[in-house]
């Protein structure tokens, strides 16, 4: 495990629903962390019954024992870095939101609204909480493109939309805003992801892997992003480490044959750091290290 410079062992907290399938949710968390040599520690908000091909049923836990779950772990374990994913209904938003204001390390804010088989797993009618609530205690947001345009009313079609998109959840109250790309019509060859900070955009790139296994890709980054600020990694270092990681574990999955549908992702890959990230860059990441380029914005 990795030791912070204090010498004690990193720690992250997902606070999240479970996906019985294991591709997605509190399991894609748990192993990314592991992987970044993280420990790591869960608040199940939601119980899912998933596998690859939909989702079959959800049921969303009362707001006191995510409340209790959070508290349990905070009053013993502490933790280095928290990341939420589903976040099952408003009693429950409210109650992480108001823990979430009392702690004392980077929040990764994945607002998770829709599978990929199309199922919601939240309610539209919950998606203002997100924004008043979650959002302001954001470290860093990861939306995909459909979420992105739900939080700014934006349409994300292209990259240039993405990045008007990221600009517009900075002024919503995200330090760091992300769209990711895996949505993005036109792409190309390249899944690109965004990043709005301090009035700079920043692009991480990886080829585009013509794979359904894709399940959990976004569970995955942002479990990834807030192992490495665990780990003590700036914000830019831990969206680009977590980019190689995901990167890798969808390249590595592509020949599975587990589930018949949007398989899992492979998580047992190493990440990568890079030396230096400057903001207003591109960095193009091609399975074994990133490589500078012309912002294309
Ligand atoms: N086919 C793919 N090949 C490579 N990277 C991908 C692919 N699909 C998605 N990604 C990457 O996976 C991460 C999650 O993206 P996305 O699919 O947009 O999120 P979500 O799973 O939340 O819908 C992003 O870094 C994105 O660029
Ligand atoms: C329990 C649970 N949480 C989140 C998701 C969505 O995960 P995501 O990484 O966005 O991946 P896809 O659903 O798009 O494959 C989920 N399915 N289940």
């Amino acid at each position: 495990m990795f030791r912070r410079p204090d010498g004690h062992v990193a720690r992250m907290l997902t606070i999240a629903g479970s996906d019985s399938g294991g591709g997605a949710g509190i399991q894609a968390d748990l192993k990314t962390a592991h992987q970044f040599g993280v420990y790591g520690m869960s608040v199940v908000t939601a119980i899912t019954a998933q596998n690859t091909v939909g989702v079959q049923a959800v049921y969303p836990l009362p707001a006191e024992i995510v409340r209790a779950q959070f508290e349990s772990v905070r009053d013993d374990l502490g933790f280095d870095a928290i990341k939420t994913g589903m976040l099952g209904d408003r009693a429950a938003i409210h109650a992480i939101a108001d823990a979430l204001a009392g702690v004392d390390c980077p929040i990764v804010v994945d607002p998770v609204m829709i599978a990929k088989g199309g199922e919601a797993l939240l309610q539209p009618d919950d998606v203002a909480a997100v924004i008043e609530r979650m959002l302001p205690l954001a470290d860093v947001a990861t939306p995909n493109a459909p979420e992105a345009e739900r939080l700014t009313g934006i349409p994300v079609r292209s990259l240039a939309d993405a990045a008007r998109a990221a600009e517009a959840l900075a002024r919503l109250g995200a330090r760091y805003a992300v769209v990711k790309g895996g949505h993005l019509d036109g792409a190309g060859d390249l899944a690109m992801d965004v990043v709005f900070h301090g009035g700079a955009w920043t692009v991480f790139a990886a080829p585009r892997v013509p794979s359904r296994k894709t399940h959990g890709t976004g569970c995955t980054l942002s479990s990834a992003i807030a192992a490495a600020l665990a780990r003590g990694a700036r914000p830019l270092e831990a969206i680009a480490a977590a980019k190689s990681f995901i990167s890798r574990a969808i390249a590595s999955a592509a020949d599975w044959d587990v589930g018949s549908g949007h398989g899992p992702t492979d998580h047992s890959q190493c990440p990568v750091f890079p030396d230096h990230i400057e903001a207003g860059r591109m960095y193009v990441f091609d399975g074994r290290q990133f490589a500078e380029a012309a912002l294309p914005l």
